[in-house]
């Protein structure tokens, strides 16, 4: 579990993010949403550690990264897994090495039980027979699986994603979709997913945080959006006039079949 409280990050006098407070449970798909610019990124590299907030806190598990020493950073890091929008394999390994690296990099395994645990790694993503290939052969969709198999290599308590269906066709985006909701409850991880991606937020959205000029506007289950009466929340999710349309369609229905009972 990771607990933000009132989190503000500013450059120079430029307040980005405002008083930011929440939580993501383990075990839970969270979401961050919202419009471009409105600090999605800025608050995902606070919560790595790849900036340091204003004011807040920062808690893991209850641990307090502000109050950390530097080597409890480390170990910390070591418990987070990240999905880079781009896959961001290395293109002369092989897909076996590629999920292999933080196992090399940071584990005390023997040898043989890195690749076995590479390779478990693999079958999850249902990538086994791939392992020999390199990153250039196969498509993009199978290199963001790889992405995925490394990041849940070292066991990851926490998981970050920043725009994971980047670049995908929608079906695609439900296999990536499905495998990190799986392996998030599979695994019981706090994964935090940074997205533009409409049909996740609505398939595997269970904690949703809707950022609004570096508030947070709104949060909730993927369920409750649809009757949200947060107009920038709605504006943001139903943008555009055919969603609209569709939105007010399903709220009439329902408000005439809650009538008719
Ligand atoms: N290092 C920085 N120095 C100054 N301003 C920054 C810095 N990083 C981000 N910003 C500003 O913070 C604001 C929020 O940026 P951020 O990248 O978090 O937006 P976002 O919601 O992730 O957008 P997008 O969906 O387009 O990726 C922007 O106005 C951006 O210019």
């Amino acid at each position: 579990m990771i607990e933000i409280r009132h989190l503000c990050k500013s450059f120079g006098d430029k307040e980005v993010l405002k008083d930011i407070s929440t939580v993501f449970e383990n075990g839970k798909t969270n979401l961050i949403i919202g419009r471009s610019g409105s600090g999605k990124t800025v608050l995902i590299r606070n919560l790595v550690g790849l900036l340091t907030p204003t004011s807040g806190e920062i808690l893991y598990d209850g641990r307090d990264f502000g109050s950390m020493t530097k080597k409890e950073k480390i170990m910390l890091r070591r418990e987070m897994g990240m999905l880079f929008q781009s896959a961001a394999l290395f293109d002369s390994m092989t897909v076996l090495q590629n999920v292999m690296f933080p196992l090399d990099m940071f584990s005390d395994k023997t040898a043989r039980d890195r690749v076995r645990r590479a390779r478990t790694c693999l079958d999850r993503v249902n990538l086994v027979d791939a392992e020999n290939k390199y990153p250039g052969e196969i498509s993009g969709g199978m290199q963001k699986r790889v992405a995925i198999a490394r990041a849940i290599a070292l066991n990851p308590k926490y998981l970050f994603c920043d725009e994971p269906n980047s670049g995908l066709d929608p079906k695609t985006s439900l296999v990536i979709d499905d495998l990190l909701h799986g392996i998030t409850q599979e695994f019981n991880i706090t994964t935090i997913i940074n997205t533009h991606d409409m049909n996740s937020v609505m398939g595997i959205g269970e904690n949703i945080i809707f950022i609004h000029e570096g508030r947070k506007e709104w949060q909730g289950h993927s369920s409750e959006i649809m009757e949200s009466p947060n107009e920038n929340l709605t504006d943001f999710i139903f943008a555009s006039d055919l969603l609209k349309n569709m939105r007010k369609a399903v709220l009439e229905k329902r408000n005439i079949g809650n009538t008719a009972i």
